[in-house]
């Protein structure tokens, strides 16, 4: 019989992971002898959005102002697509879009001109109709940048940021002053460009936005990071809660394992990083004992208790709960 031998198996093709559009390594930045970035490091890739959170002063815009090539680093290394952002300025430039806490406009430029001249400075950039339907400025083209609403500066702001195509983003705190309906207006375009493989880094104070747009987060406090990680790896840093309310005369539960009592009853609180066997124990004991908890909540841990417990000075990972002991 004659058989033929099977193909050989393709040999595997290495998947190469996309390099990173921005690389901060060890990057420190003083002001005089005040250091308000002390050796931050993260990675953004092309696709990715990394929101820098923390609290009023913790040393967020002083980090981008670097990324945005506006700061020399006083140490460490800034890359934006492998480039020095400031003393290779030309090479990144025109992939680099920047979105600053506050910009100083000209009042006397309308809407249209304003984006218009910008357009007119960079390479390959949106037509300007493009750039303000975005952003929903279509039907202020015409209005002078001085009489525009606090919202609607920051979206021409953000038009100017895009206008250019960027293949990089920088935006600082990019809906502080918008509506909630602008606001999801910003989350969906920045959604639609990193679809399309934009990197964008981000800060912000609103927690939801981060949780909603950032695949990773990390929340600095004086400086330095203190936490990062996804938004679920961040929130587990922190136990979940466990309350319920005893009616009065009612037996107490017994405490199980790895749980921190916050508040013994007859509004118990308890704090534990096993939710579910302890609520599984909780409410097996409650069966048995015949006993109602009632109002009974269990919630797990999330981003804002991360970032409170950041704000309060506390390390996250460097304190945590008892580990519940094995049975
Ligand atoms: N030009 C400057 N000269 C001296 N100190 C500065 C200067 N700019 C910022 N700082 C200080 O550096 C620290 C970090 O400021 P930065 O603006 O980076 O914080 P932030 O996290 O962006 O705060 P916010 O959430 O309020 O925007 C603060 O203590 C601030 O007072």
């Amino acid at each position: 019989m004659h058989t033929t031998a099977a193909p050989p198996a393709p040999s595997p093709v290495p998947v190469r992971p996309q390099a990173p559009a921005v690389e901060v390594t060890d990057l420190r930045r003083r002001y005089g002898s005040f250091e308000a970035v002390r050796g931050i490091s993260f990675e953004v890739r092309p696709g990715e959005v990394f929101a820098l959170l923390g609290v009023n002063g913790a040393g967020k815009t002083s980090a981008l102002e670097v990324v945005e090539g506006l700061a020399p680093a006083s140490g460490g290394t800034v890359r934006v697509l492998g480039h020095d952002p400031r003393t290779e300025r030309a090479a990144v430039r025109r992939h680099l879009g920047v979105l600053l806490q506050s910009s100083g406009l000209p009042g006397d430029l309308t809407v249209a001109e304003t984006v218009r001249t910008w357009a007119r400075t960079l390479t390959a950039p949106r037509p300007v109709e493009e750039a303000l339907t975005q952003v929903d400025l279509t039907g202020r083209a015409g209005v002078r940048v001085r009489s525009l609403s606090g919202g609607e500066r920051r979206r021409l702001d953000l038009a100017l940021a895009l206008v250019g195509r960027p293949r990089v983003l920088v935006l600082d705190e990019p809906t502080t002053g918008l509506d909630p309906e602008s606001r999801r207006t910003v989350w969906e375009l920045v959604g639609g460009l990193v679809d399309d493989g934009a990197a964008v880094v981000l800060t912000t104070h609103h927690l939801e936005e981060a949780e909603q747009l950032a695949g990773r987060i990390a929340i600095m406090r004086a400086g330095e990071v203190v936490v990062a990680g996804t938004r679920e790896e961040i929130a587990e840093t922190q136990p979940a809660t466990v309350r319920f309310v005893l009616d009065p005369g009612a037996p107490q539960p017994p405490v199980p394992a790895g749980v921190e009592v916050v508040s013994p009853g007859p509004r118990v609180e308890w704090h534990t990083r096993a939710l579910q066997p302890v609520l599984a124990e909780l409410l097996a004991w409650a069966a048995r004992s015949g006993v109602l908890l009632r109002g009974l909540q269990a919630r797990a841990a999330s981003l804002e208790q991360a970032f409170l417990a950041v704000a309060d000075g506390a390390d996250p990972l460097l304190t945590p709960l008892p580990e519940r002991s094995p049975r």
